[in-house]
Formats: C-alpha cells, structure tokens, sequence
C-alpha cells in the first residue's frame, strides 16, 4: 500500500509530507519537484500569498545520493509567511494569538462545523489546516509518484475546461498530442487550450475580483500510456473509477468528479456511449472513442485515464456573505482573509498528483517490489504477456 500524510498549517512553520510504501531505486529528481511546486503557485486569480511563498522541497528522509532507498520518505517546504506569523501559530505560546481569531465563520468554508466538532472557539485553529496550502504537500509527493510512473511510460496531464459561466471544449489526449499539451497548458494562465476561451476566462476572474467575488470552474486531469489491467472489478474496494474519484474529491472544494464523459453519458442512448472494440493485424485491440475515460468494471483498459473535476466558488468573499458571531450570536458578514479569487487552474495542478498517487498505488499493486529493478522486470513479463496473448501492440 502507498500512503501518504501531510501535516502543517497554511500560516505555521512548514508543511511535511511522508510517503510510505515508495520502492527503492526510483531516481528522484530534486528539480522536478519543485517546478511542480512552481506549476502550483501559477494560475490567474490567485490571491497575494503567491507572492510571498516559493514553494521549494527538503528532502529528510527516505533518499540517498538522488535515489530512494525503500523506507519512508519525508520532506519539508517551509512556510516563507511564517515569518509574519510566528506570534500567532507558534507551537509555543502565542502573545498575538487573540489578535488574528477568527469568530464570523465563512459559509462554505470549513470554519463553522470544524469549531463545532473540534469545540474551538477561535476557528482559526479550523482554517489553518483546512486551508488548501496543505495541498502543496500533495503536489511535493505527485511529482514522486510522477517519477515513478514515467519510468514505465504514464504521464499525466490537465487541463481547465470552465471557469465560471466560461467553458472551453476539452481536448482529447494521447500519446500523440501530449506534448503539445503540456505546452499550451503550461503558457495559458488557466491552464487552458482554448485561446479564445482563455480571454474570457481572464476576464471573467477580472470582473469578480471588482465585485468583491469569487469563481469555481472545471478541469479535466488525465494518464497517457496506463496499462490496461490496473485496478479491479473484484471487490468494491478495489475498483479503480471509485479510487481515484475519491482522491479527486479529497481536494478542497472540489464537489463533483466524473469519470470520463460520466456526466454526458447519463443522458445519451448507450449506442453512443460504449466504446467500441477493434481489432487490426497492424493494430492490435484499439477503441475509436473513449467516452469512459480508459476505466471499464473499474480496470484499465489501455485508453486514456481520465476525470473530470468541478470545484465550487473559493467560500472567502471580499465582499462577505451574512454570518453570525459565535461569541453573541448576532448577525454579523462573515471574516474576510487574504484570499485568492479563483483556484482552478492551481486545483488541476493538484489534481495531477492525486491522480498520480492513484496510478502509483495500483501500479504497484499489480507489479510491486521492493525494488525499481524488480517492478520492471514484473511489468516486462506482463507486457510480453499481453503481446502474446492479446496481441497488444501499443504499449
Ligand atoms: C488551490 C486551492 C486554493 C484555494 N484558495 C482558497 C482561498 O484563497 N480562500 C478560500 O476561502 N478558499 C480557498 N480554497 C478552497 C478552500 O480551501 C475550501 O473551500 C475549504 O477548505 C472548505 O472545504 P470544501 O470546500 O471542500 O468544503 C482553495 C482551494 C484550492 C484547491
Ligand atoms: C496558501 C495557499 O493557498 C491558500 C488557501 C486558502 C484556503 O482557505 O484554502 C487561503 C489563502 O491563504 P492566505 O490567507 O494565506 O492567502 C490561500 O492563499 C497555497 O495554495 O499555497
């Protein structure tokens, strides 16, 4: 089983990450990981905390001379803003603590049911850990996962499809195109395809952030060159749609996640759903279409992975919404914090290292090992398998 925990608070020291369960001889790439820091950070309609924070990873534990050793891996990225809040997150006593409490719970943050079932009657001590920085954590563990699996030729993607009332056309990936992807993703300010799309996207932000507003949208991550076969149809547990949907959801306000076209697919006749199967000397197996996302009876089939994500407004408003102050009950508008005004692009980013460690788990469960060499050789006998039994060619 592949693990991993986080633990930190957006405005403490630091965040920490351990993996568990990561095999030994995996080559890691200091570097890699931190520009997947840096991907995170990006993305228009982020707030001023962008600024102050330059996402970089310490590595403390679990690698020696750039390769895993098989133990636990653990990692550090310290909080730059920590500076500015060291007399109120300290782990010690915290003379300015009363200064920075929180009692006007945001709606649609996790300020309020988070005092009620911890009993904080300063809901910072709610925010601090909710606060999607923790998700810098995930992203720092994505890229190892990424590493892992691009040594066996999956790699992952995303792109924004909606942002607001603004939707682009998703574009459908392969090995063919991926490249070109990434480019275009990686120099649109909301990781979009669609130029035009894109400005009005912009726009869009532009004109919430004047109206004290806020915006939530949708993206689509995937996995090119999965394998088919990971994941199972055996136990409810083991289906891979079910797993990765909940690793997409983890994400803060993300509220609905499909799997492939899963959402279109409920209104369409089956004949136009179902992805035909194919078969050419020259081809092997192959599909013309892929509207179930390359995830049939929760296996890969070989296709594309892929989901799509749909992520609420951000819940801080600059203009807030009513709200009550919990030490009198009075109606009162709800704590506005320095905050970003739309996230998605940034989500997809996580995104990717969900799916990652998604991907990563169940590779390693059909092919595990202790060791890089081991995994290799297990995945060399199953594609040689699959090309004689099943005359796979794509691989
Ligand atoms: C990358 C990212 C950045 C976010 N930035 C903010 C933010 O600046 N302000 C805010 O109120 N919520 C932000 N959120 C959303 C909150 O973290 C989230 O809504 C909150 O934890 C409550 O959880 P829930 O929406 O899943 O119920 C962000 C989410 C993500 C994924
Ligand atoms: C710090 C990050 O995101 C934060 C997520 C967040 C929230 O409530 O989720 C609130 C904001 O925090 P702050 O008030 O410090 O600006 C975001 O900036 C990050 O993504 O690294």
């Amino acid at each position: 089983m592949l693990k991993l925990i986080t633990s930190g608070e957006s405005h403490g020291k630091g965040l920490v990450g351990i993996i568990e369960g990561m095999p030994a001889g995996l080559k890691v790439d200091e570097g890699y990981i931190n520009n997947e820091l840096t991907r995170r950070q990006k993305g228009y309609g982020r707030g001023g905390r962008m600024s102050i924070e330059k996402d970089k990873v310490e590595i403390i534990g679990g690698v020696r001379n750039g390769e895993t050793l098989g133990g636990p891996i653990s990692f550090v990225i310290w909080n730059n803003d920590y500076a500015n809040w060291q007399e109120i997150m300290g782990a010690g006593e915290c003379p300015r603590a009363e200064e920075r409490m929180v009692v006007r719970p945001r709606p649609g943050h996790a300020d309020l049911p988070g005092a009620i079932k911890y009993n904080h009657q300063d809901m910072r001590n709610i925010l601090e850990r909710a606060s999607a920085r923790e998700t810098a954590a995930r992203v720092a563990a994505g890229a190892f996962f990424k590493q892992l699996l691009a040594c066996f030729g999956i790699y992952i993607y995303s792109q924004v499809i909606s942002i607001g009332e603004v939707k682009a056309e998703p574009v459908r990936v392969n090995r063919e195109n991926l490249e070109e992807v990434w480019e275009k993703t990686e120099t649109s300010p909301v990781r979009c395809m669609d130029r035009d799309k894109e400005a009005q996207m912009i726009g869009m932000i532009e004109r919430a952030k004047k109206e004290g507003e806020s915006l939530g949208g949708s993206l689509e991550v995937g996995a090119v060159g999965v394998v088919p076969g990971l994941g199972s149809h055996v136990s409810w547990e083991k289906r891979l749609d079910g797993r990765l949907a909940q690793l997409i959801m983890s994400i803060p306000a993300i509220k609905a996640v499909e799997i492939g076209e899963g959402i279109n697919n409920a209104s369409r006749l089956g004949s136009k759903v179902h992805d035909e199967i194919y078969y050419t000397e020259e081809k092997g197996i192959y599909r013309l279409t892929n509207r179930s996302g390359g995830i049939e009876g929760g296996i890969t089939n070989g296709e594309t992975v892929f989901l799509r994500a749909y992520m609420k407004p951000i819940p801080t408003l600059y203009k807030p919404l009513s709200s009550i102050d919990i030490r009198n009950w009075e109606e009162v508008k709800a704590e506005v914090e320095r905050s970003d005004i739309c996230a998605v692009p940034a989500a997809a980013v996580v995104a990717e290292a969900m799916l990652a460690y998604g991907l990563a788990e169940a590779f390693l469960e059909k092919f595990g090992g202790d060791n890089m060499e081991h995994i290799k050789e297990a995945y060399k006998n199953y594609i040689n398998y699959m090309g004689r039994v099943w005359r796979w060619k794509r691989i």
